[in-house]
C-alpha cells in the first residue's frame, strides 16, 4: 500500500537503521526519511560472495556517493535496487515498494520512479538523441501525442545542458560528454524522483567532469531529486555528495557525511581518502565552495 508521500505506511522496519550515527539534517530538503531501504542483502555468483548481510538507507533529497574498490559490488547493488538482478536474499524497498516483487504494477511503478544513467550511456545507437529520450515516454505514456512527446524530449535535452540541435543527432555524432548528457536527458524523461548514476564522470576531462558535477547538483536541487551516485571520482564526492556509502568487506561499512568517512579507521578508507588525490580534491572543494 502506498500513501501520498509515496511510502508504504504499513512497512514495519525489521532491522534497525544502519546509519543513525550519521544523520544529516535540514539543508537542501534532505530528510531522514529513507526513500531506498536495503536490509540483509546477499548477492553471490557461484562461489563468489559479493554482498553478505548488506544494509543501506538512502534518504529523500540527498546525493549519496557510493564508493568502494573495484569489484566490491557497487553496480550489482544498483542493479539489485533497480530490480534488474534478483539477489539470493534480503529486503529492498524503493519508495516503500518491494523491489523484489513480481507484481507488474509494482515493477512499473519503480521503473517510472527511477531514472538511470549507465556507465556507457547505454543509448540506442541507431536512434537520434530525441528518439532515445522518447523511448521511456513511449513505453509509459502511450497516450501522449507525438508532438507533445517531441516537446518533452526537447525540454529534457535542454535540461541536461545540450543544445536543441542535439535532438536530431545520432549518439555517434556526439562527444563523450554530450553522450553522457543525452543519457541524463533520457534518465529524466519521466520526471523520476530518484536518479541512479553509474560513474557519470568516468572518461570526462577534468573541466567536463566538473561541469557535469555542477549540472547534477543543480538538477538535484531544482527538481528535488534523490541521487544514488556510484563513483571513483574524489572531486565528485567532495563537490556534490551529501553522504558517502563505503562498500568493503561485502557490505556497507560506513554511510555518513564525508568528514566522518575521512575519520574512519578502515584500511581502504585510509588509503583512498588520505592519499594525494584526496588532498587535491579537498582543495578543489574549497574553491568550489568559494564559487557558490
Ligand atoms: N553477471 C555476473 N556474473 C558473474 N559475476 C558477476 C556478474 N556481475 C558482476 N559479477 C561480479 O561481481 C563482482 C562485483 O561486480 P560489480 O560490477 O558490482 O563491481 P563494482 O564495484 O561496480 O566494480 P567497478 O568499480 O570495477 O565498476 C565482480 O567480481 C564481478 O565480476
Amino acid at each position: 500500500m502506498i500513501d501520498e508521500s509515496g511510502l508504504d505506511p504499513t512497512a514495519a522496519p525489521r532491522r534497525p537503521d544502519p546509519d543513525t550515527a550519521a544523520a544529516p539534517t535540514g539543508t537542501r530538503g534532505r530528510s531522514r526519511e529513507p526513500i531506498i531501504r536495503v536490509r540483509g542483502l546477499v548477492n553471490r555468483f557461484g562461489d563468489q560472495v559479493v554482498h553478505e548481510d548488506l544494509d543501506l538507507d538512502v534518504h529523500r533529497g540527498e546525493i549519496l556517493g557510493v564508493v568502494g574498490g573495484s569489484g566490491t559490488g557497487k553496480s550489482v547493488l544498483m542493479r539489485s535496487i533497480l530490480g534488474l538482478r534478483t539477489p539470493q536474499a534480503g529486503e529492498i524497498e524503493v519508495l516503500g515498494i518491494d523491489a523484489r516483487s513480481d507484481d507488474i504494477e509494482s515493477r512499473r511503478c519503480i521503473e517510472r520512479s527511477t531514472g538511470v544513467l549507465f556507465q556507457d550511456g547505454a543509448l540506442f545507437s541507431s536512434l537520434t538523441v530525441g528518439e532515445n529520450v522518447q523511448v521511456p515516454l513511449r513505453e509509459h505514456h502511450r497516450e501522449l501525442a507525438d508532438s507533445l512527446r517531441y516537446e518533452l524530449a526537447l525540454l529534457k535535452v535542454k535540461l541536461a545542458g545540450l543544445p536543441a540541435d542535439a535532438l536530431d543527432k545520432l549518439p555517434s555524432q556526439l562527444s563523450g560528454g554530450m553522450r553522457k548528457r543525452a543519457g541524463l536527458a533520457r534518465a529524466l524523461a519521466l520526471d523520476p524522483p530518484l536518479l541512479f548514476l553509474d560513474e557519470p564522470t568516468a572518461g570526462l576531462d577534468p573541466i567536463g567532469a566538473a561541469a557535469f558535477d555542477r549540472l547534477i547538483r543543480t538538477l538535484q536541487q531544482a527538481l528535488g531529486l534523490t541521487v544514488f551516485l556510484i563513483t571513483h571520482d574524489l572531486d565528485t564526492l567532495y563537490a556534490i555528495c551529501d553522504r558517502v556509502a563505503v562498500l568493503a568487506d561485502r557490505r556497507v561499512v560506513a554511510n555518513a557525511p564525508i568528514a566522518e568517512i575521512e575519520a574512519l579507521d578502515h584500511p581502504w578508507v585510509r588509503e583512498y581518502f588520505h592519499g594525494p588525490r584526496a588532498r587535491a580534491a579537498q582543495v578543489a572543494k574549497a574553491s568550489w565552495d568559494d564559487g557558490q
